[in-house]
């Protein structure tokens, strides 16, 4: 297998959504299919395919569930990691609460909150933890990824106690930019970026129609 870049690991869930949207019967997928339904070049995701799956086979193409077990193994989907949140309020609840996680190998086991309102059992038996159990229990757990959603103002506190306490991963929703130590990766998520570019093309089609009226 070939090392892959990070523009093509993020491009494997998309494939692997495609492949998992196929009608039943379909055996066989060439990457020139792939890249035709999805609009990507023929080339990119015939590399991106190769990296991860050595069953294509020239004329046919890949066998289908056996790429899409490949990628799912490659993604990490097969063997599930366990997650904390810290900051149970709207965004936090909400991704406690979204089942969906379980097909990407993401088992959100707990959240933790400073507010004592917060705490208790979600009716999807989840549990929200005083967040002064965070370090105990994100250790005795083996926690490895961390969910940061609580205020800006608490983000950084709250990812160095998550990495004291064995966190490696760290998916920062907070619009903090993150200090974390060698060795521990923090993915940003930021809608404002894709509200950006929303708002971007709106505004250009907005001045297009305006000049075509003139
Ligand atoms: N990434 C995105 O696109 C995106 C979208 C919406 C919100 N956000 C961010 O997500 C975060 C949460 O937003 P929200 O709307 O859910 O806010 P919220 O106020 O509803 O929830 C924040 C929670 O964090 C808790 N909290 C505060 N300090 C804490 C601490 N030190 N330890 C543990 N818990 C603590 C609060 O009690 C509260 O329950 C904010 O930083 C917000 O900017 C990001």
């Amino acid at each position: 297998m070939l090392s892959i870049s990070r523009q093509a690991l993020q491009r494997l869930p998309l494939y692997l959504n495609y492949l998992k949207s196929l009608p039943p019967g379909t055996v066989n997928i060439s990457a020139t299919a792939i890249a035709q339904a999805l609009g990507q070049g023929d080339v990119q995701v015939r590399k991106d395919l190769a990296a991860v799956s050595d069953r294509g086979r020239p004329k046919v193409g890949y066998d289908t569930h056996g790429l899409i077990r490949d990628i799912e193994e490659f993604l990490g989907y097969d063997n599930v990691d366990t997650a904390v949140i810290v900051g149970a309020g709207n965004l936090g609840r909400a991704l406690l609460c979204y089942d969906g996680f379980s097909t990407y190998g993401l088992d959100i086991v707990a959240a933790f909150d400073a507010d004592y309102t917060r705490q208790g059992v979600l009716e999807n038996g989840k549990q929200i933890f005083p967040v002064s159990r965070l370090g105990e229990l994100c250790e005795r757990m083996k926690v490895k990824i961390g969910i940061i959603t609580v205020p800006a103002a608490a983000a950084q506190k709250v990812c160095d106690t998550m990495i004291e306490a064995g966190v490696l991963a760290v998916w920062n929703f907070s619009p903090v930019r993150l200090t974390v130590p060698a060795g521990v990766l923090v993915q940003d998520e930021n809608m404002a970026v894709s509200l950006a570019v929303l708002s971007q093309h709106l505004a250009e089609k907005l001045r297009e129609s305006e000049e075509d009226a003139v």
